[in-house]
């Protein structure tokens, strides 16, 4: 895992190269054999969140509203995307939501999209807003999401529902002149802000020479067999494509890098991306094999909470509506962000 990325959208000598500078505890991704997780197995999120709940044995639990309190974090006091880890400001646990754009216009024609930058139909629209409605308790203090529209439509979409009112502004550090002009001179409306940043290395999977072909027609040529390995195995590339192992070097070293340091500061993260991207970091969130990744399927516009804790994440299903009382009791910290908007809201 000590490969360069480079940014293929920028051509061979990208300025911004990710090098991995932490080891990666993805058994996959290091080659050696993986610890099995039966209970994860043949997971389709956003159909059967609530077996999740059943498999694990735990139920919805009252709200309980002690004194804990969720991580205050200033996410605009510096500017650059590496430097936002603040690691003095350790705390107890940060919600992580992971969330698969809305239905795409691609999606809807049944076409192989990949890299293609494609918008959103109506029902991805409704999708991501009905997605927003489901987490407008938890709390989110950065986002991340490819480069892609449609995962940063499904964003900025579900964050329009969101009760604590802040304004997801997306970072722009492409060159000095987009930092200087984007910046921001008045710290209160930095504090009633969320950075939204963008990278591609959250992008789809690049679907090779399937981009743009009807996945219906493309089983009917090459045999359904031959195009579930393409969409599915875990290693075997679409032609002049990315596997999901290629795809999960990117995105779970991204993950790695610049993302899990946030969480271990206390800061609450939601990530927009895609179907392959989104299973890849699962995979290694949730220790599933290269067997068992192949049953993972996510629904477009479904989002899905973590916790993460003391260095571990917990998956705790897909929120189910806001007025649904098991959300808010993840933990002591949601209940009492809840209790707080509440409050506020009176
Ligand atoms: O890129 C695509 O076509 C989809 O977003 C994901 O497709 P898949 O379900 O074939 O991986």
């Amino acid at each position: 895992m000590d490969a360069a990325v480079c940014n293929p959208f920028l051509g061979t000598s990208s300025s911004r190269c990710y090098v991995s500078s932490r080891p990666c505890v993805c058994p996959d991704l290091r080659g050696s054999s993986m610890r099995l997780s039966s209970e994860f197995f043949k997971v389709e999120i956003g159909r059967s969140e609530r077996s999740l709940f059943q498999s694990s044995g735990k139920k919805p639990s009252p709200i309980i509203a002690l004194a804990s309190q969720t991580s205050v974090s200033d996410p605009f006091s510096t500017s650059s995307k590496n430097n936002y880890s603040d690691s003095s400001k350790k705390s107890n646990e940060a919600a992580l939501i992971l969330i698969r754009h809305g239905e795409s216009l691609w999606n809807e024609k049944n076409l192989f999209t990949g890299s293609v930058d494609v918008p959103l139909t109506k029902k991805g629209v409704e999708e991501a807003i009905e997605a927003g409605k489901r987490i407008s308790n938890i709390p989110v203090d950065m986002i991340y999401t490819s480069s892609l529209i449609r995962a940063q439509m499904t964003a900025m979409l579900a964050m329009t529902q969101h009760r604590q009112r802040k304004v997801p502004i997306i970072l722009h550090d492409e060159n000095e002149r987009a930092r200087t002009w984007s910046r921001i001179y008045s710290e209160e409306t930095k504090k009633q802000s969320i950075p939204v940043i963008t990278d591609w290395q959250l992008n789809e999977r690049m679907y090779g020479e399937l981009q743009g072909l009807n996945k219906q027609e493309t089983a009917e040529r090459y045999g359904k067999e031959q195009v579930h390995e393409w969409r599915r195995s875990y290693d075997i590339p679409p032609p002049n494509g990315e596997s999901l192992e290629m795809c999960a070097q990117r995105a779970v070293m991204y993950f790695r890098n610049e993302i899990e340091p946030q969480l271990f500061a206390g800061k609450n993260v939601m990530i927009a991306a895609h179907g392959n991207s989104l299973r890849s970091i699962i995979m290694c969130l949730d220790k599933l094999t290269s067997q068992e990744v192949i049953s993972l399927e996510l629904s477009t516009g479904i989002p899905l909470l973590y916790i993460f804790k003391e260095g571990r994440y917990v998956r705790r299903g897909s929120p189910v509506g806001p007025t649904e009382a098991g959300v808010y009791a993840y933990t002591r910290t949601l209940a009492q962000y809840r209790q707080n908007l509440d409050e506020m809201s009176y």
